[in-house]
């Protein structure tokens, strides 16, 4: 392993490890978790400590042939009880590596990773690393009409054992700790709908991640996007989960010189090489001491952008490409060696994979009451399909009417039935699509994290929206069924013609569920439900029938959501 003389010399023998976990072969992630409940004594907690490495890590990505290395060689490590901040200009490759630290990415046909990533000297390939550390992405990936309360809870009892009282006591742990008392039962909001402030949203982030009390924090930019006081209580945040004996690493855009001077350990990045891996306090000696000085009244981490700042990443100018060569070759040609953190206080991790800690029916349970809660207090959606069916209903009717009179003809007959049957599946289709594109980053995170299954998820989602969506149909039948006389106004016939409207519905539904889950945003599930409904209303076998399809073409009407 190399690291620099800078970051050796001033590692600190932390004698206070007190690693506890002791796995036996079989033991679950519950027993795992009860053995790892911390002691917080002496502020520290007696609990397993991770140490993270990585040596000569690379990534070399091929586009169209040709080969651009996004890291260069880079080698590290990241200490218990310290921040570690990552800077550098952007582009240089901070997400990449903490994506890549995190176990995040992988390599793949057009991109590749080379180098070798240990936590407590076991390659993180053999681990379950997700059930170790927590990932904060740069974007706030929250439910927006929970409270940061029921989103902490939700994710407690969806990712953690024990009793419902154990559950409320982390969650409000955990408020007291992000100071999030003041909003803990606001709606957290979005871009368009408001709700808390930046600084609590990304806080309630945080939270999400610390609920598993995990041993290695790592965040990408948790302060950017807010003021320069609310990113120095986040940053105060993660130096007081550093001191817990946390592992916590964070790429950080633009700090002030007071929260600069709180980082413990400082990796700067320019181009994909690494130029300085140390303290932070001693960054300003080292450059000053390679030929950069910083100015006595600049805020170093200003003067580290500049530095390392250039204009084009594809066409450097000389200049840049001189200066880039010169810090590179000098915090290359510093002698490495390797005395650190006291690495006999580290227990070696358990290498088999962690079972998750609810079965399928409490993940149901859970994932419908949230998704029930997020979709009721969103009710502009509801509300739009309620106007849709009503209004279609009384425009079917006012079209109708006067069909009614003389209600003999089978042609009239079967393009009213298209009308409803088109309405119905068109509203409902194009409603199901909408739901996904908003929920899939939290979707992707969940089931990346391996909270719960996918089919858990899917069907409490689908069953939690399925009243909003019987409801307006119901209504739409009564409109229609009572106005146009399709069999002598028989009563007990209505609940036919609901029920083969509400299978047609649930057909739809399953169309728009996979169309919605994808595509990325919502409105290009506005835009794509149209151009897979209007084919299938096309050889619904109205226009032309199914008998007048050209030889070998009758197959078609097995792909249409048909009625008649
Ligand atoms: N899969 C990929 N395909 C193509 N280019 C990539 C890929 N991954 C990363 N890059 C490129 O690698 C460079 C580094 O990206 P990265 O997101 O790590 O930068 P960063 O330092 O985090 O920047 P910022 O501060 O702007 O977020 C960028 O130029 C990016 O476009």
């Amino acid at each position: 392993m190399n690291i620099s003389k800078e970051f050796s010399k001033n590692m600190s023998q932390d004698g206070s490890v007190v690693p506890v976990i002791k796995e036996e072969e079989n033991s679950s992630f519950i027993e795992v978790y009860q053995e790892n409940i911390p002691n917080e004594a002496n502020g520290q907690d007696e609990r397993t400590k991770i140490q993270l490495c990585w040596d000569n890590v690379s990534y070399v990505i091929d586009r169209k042939g040709e080969e651009t290395q996004i890291l260069k060689s880079i080698s590290g490590k990241a200490n218990p009880g310290e921040l570690l901040v990552l800077m550098g200009s952007s582009g240089a490759g901070k997400t990449t590596l903490l994506n890549i630290l995190a176990g995040r990415l992988k390599s793949s046909n057009n991109a590749k990773i080379i180098g070798k990533i240990t936590a407590n000297g076991t390659d993180i390939k053999d681990l379950d690393f997700g059930y170790y550390s927590a990932y904060v992405t740069q974007e706030d990936i929250l439910l927006p009409n929970l409270t940061p309360r029921e989103s902490l809870m939700f994710s407690s009892r969806l990712r953690m054992p024990g009793n419902y009282q154990e559950h409320v006591d982390r969650v409000n742990g955990i408020i007291n700790d992000l100071r999030l008392v003041k909003c803990a039962d606001n709606i957290i909001g979005s871009i368009t709908k408001k709700g808390i402030s930046g600084g609590e949203r990304k806080r309630v982030c945080i939270g999400m991640e610390l609920i598993t009390d995990p041993i290695v924090l790592i965040l990408d930019e948790p302060t950017s996007g807010l003021d320069s006081f609310t990113a120095e209580v986040v940053i105060d945040l993660l130096i007081e989960q550093a001191k817990k004996g946390r592992t916590v690493m964070s790429t950080i855009h633009q700090p002030s010189t007071s929260m600069f001077d709180k980082f413990d350990k400082l990796i700067l990045l320019a181009e994909g090489h690494l130029v300085y891996q140390g303290r932070a306090s001693e960054s300003t000696k080292y450059f000053a001491k390679i030929g950069y000085e910083c100015p006595k009244l600049m805020n170093p981490a200003d003067y580290y952008m500049r530095l390392l700042h250039v204009v084009d990443r594809k066409h450097h100018t000389e200049e840049e490409h001189e200066k880039i060569e010169k810090i590179v070759s000098a915090y290359n040609s510093i002698e490495q060696n390797d005395g650190d953190y006291d690495k006999s206080k580290l227990e070696p991790l358990q290498t088999k994979h962690l079972a998750s800690p609810t079965n399928f029916v409490t993940q149901f349970a859970l994932l419908f009451r949230r998704a029930w809660i997020n979709g009721r207090r969103d009710p502009l959606a509801g509300q739009l399909l309620f106007i849709e069916y009503i209004m279609m209903g009384v425009l079917i009717d006012l079209l109708c009417n006067n069909l009614a009179k003389n209600y003999n003809s089978s042609t009239t007959r079967t393009q009213t039935l298209f009308l409803c049957a088109a309405a119905v599946g068109f509203y409902s289709c194009q409603n199901a699509a909408m739901q996904f594109p908003s929920e899939t980053p939290i979707f992707l995170k969940e089931s990346k994290q391996r909270i719960y299954s996918t089919t858990s998820y899917y069907l409490a989602k689908s069953l939690a929206d399925l009243p909003m969506q019987f409801l307006p149909n119901f209504l739409f039948c009564l409109i229609i069924y009572w106005a146009i006389p399709f069999n002598d106004y028989d009563a007990s016939k209505f609940w036919i013609f609901y029920f083969l409207l509400t299978l047609l519905q649930i057909n739809a539904l399953g169309v728009g569920y996979v169309l919605g889950s994808c595509v990325k945003t919502e409105t290009i599930a506005l835009a794509i439900t149209p151009v897979f409904l209007q084919p299938m209303m096309l050889w619904s076998g109205l226009f032309p029938h199914v008998d007048s399809y050209p030889a070998g073409f009758a197959w078609v009407q097995y792909f249409s959501v048909r009625f008649i």
